[in-house]
């Protein structure tokens, strides 16, 4: 639904040159929720304006929906009228709203329609639709001043649903909102996602959205994406640096003559009685050094660092015991081997 090929954007001031899209390649699948994560400075804003041209890349191309944005003239809010109409497939909600304070709920709402050329009657009917679907149909006349952060990106939400967009990008849209606030939109965007097909491609720094909404993830750095894929794929990858940070397990490395293993149970196998059979099998004392269960990315998901007696050479046995019940293993204190420098870990089409 959207691909990014060779993006780069190098902005130039006062004689200087910052690169702030270094060669992006990125492809969302239709109907996915797809979490682009870094810290601040890596290029993530930059990205998600490339994608909808409100900035146009130096080089490389944007496709949404099979048209090739980048080959439409301009950029920016006053672009020609071809750029404007493939944008208003394209839904944005930012992390201040963005609401017009003078105008109503509804007011805001009807602003992209009246750009549409929506007749009043049409547009007053379709706010009240899109306002109803964000659980505010009762705050239609209402003022922003009046509203919580979360009403007024339920409001925001409502405005990006209004020309029926496909995708919908979120420039951190939850950074702005409480815990408990920040929950709720995340659950709505899911919803709207389910019901009806919009794809979400959202930009954030924090590791907890993207495990709560997002189906696939790309680790920004400088620029440059170092790793993406399906989140459950990274999950069950080892030395995923995404999985570390999604679902840090907690527990010290020891040293000595004993051997750290990291585990992740993911389907299946999060119910089985593992531990406890390696240890019978094997006749070995399993020490447990940090465990978690929790939900990423809809799906039940558990950590566990455990030690074994002895080193990884004694342990080859139990390790691959483990592995045999298809569980992700890793063994922390080994570097990664022949890690490529981008590990990109999506399905087919990717
Ligand atoms: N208009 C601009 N002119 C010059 N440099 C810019 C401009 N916009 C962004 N940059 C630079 O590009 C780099 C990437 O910035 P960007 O805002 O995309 O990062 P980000 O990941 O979104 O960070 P943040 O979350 O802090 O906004 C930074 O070094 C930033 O200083």
């Amino acid at each position: 639904m959207i691909t990014t090929s060779d993006l780069t954007k190098v902005y130039r001031s006062r004689g200087r040159e910052v690169t702030a899209l270094d060669g992006v390649s990125l492809h969302v699948r239709p109907g996915e929720v797809y979490g682009v994560i870094g810290r601040s400075g890596a290029g993530k804003s930059t990205l998600i304006r490339c994608l909808n041209l409100l900035e146009r890349p130096t080089s490389g191309t944007v496709t949404v929906d099979g048209q090739d944005l980048t080959a439409l003239a301009g950029s920016g809010n006053r672009a020609p009228r071809p750029l404007r109409l493939a944008r208003s497939g394209i839904g944005m909600i930012f992390q201040h709203f963005n609401l017009l304070s003078s105008r109503t709920v509804q007011g805001n709402v009807e602003l992209p329609l009246e750009i549409l050329g929506l007749s009043r009657r049409d547009r007053a009917r379709k706010a009240l639709e899109l306002l109803d679907l964000v659980g505010l149909a009762d705050k239609a006349g209402v003022y922003p001043a009046r509203l919580s952060g979360g009403q007024k990106q339920r409001v925001g939400i409502a405005r990006a649903l209004a020309g029926d967009p496909k995708v919908l990008l979120s420039d951190e849209a939850t950074s702005a909102l409480d815990p408990e606030t920040t929950r709720s939109v995340l659950s709505l965007l899911r919803d709207l996602n389910e019901q009806l097909g919009l794809t979400v491609l959202l930009i954030t720094h924090e590791m907890d959205v993207v495990k709560a909404v997002c189906d696939s993830a790309a680790l920004m750095e400088k620029g440059r994406i170092v790793e993406s894929g399906a989140v459950s794929d990274l999950l069950a990858t080892p030395g995923s640096r995404l999985a570390r940070e999604l679902f840090p397990v907690g527990g010290d490395l020891s040293a000595g003559d004993r051997t750290v293993v990291d585990i992740t149970f993911h389907g299946e196998s999060t119910g089985r009685p593992v531990i406890s059979r390696l240890s019978r099998a094997y006749d070995v004392d399993v020490s447990i050094l940090g465990a978690a269960m929790d939900t990423v990315g809809g799906r039940q998901v558990g950590r566990m660092r455990i030690e074994l007696p002895g080193r990884a050479e004694d342990n080859v046995v139990p390790i691959g015991f483990l592995r045999e019940q298809g569980l992700t293993v890793e063994l922390p204190g080994d570097p990664p081997a022949g890690r490529a420098d981008v590990v990109e870990l999506s399905g087919e089409g990717a």
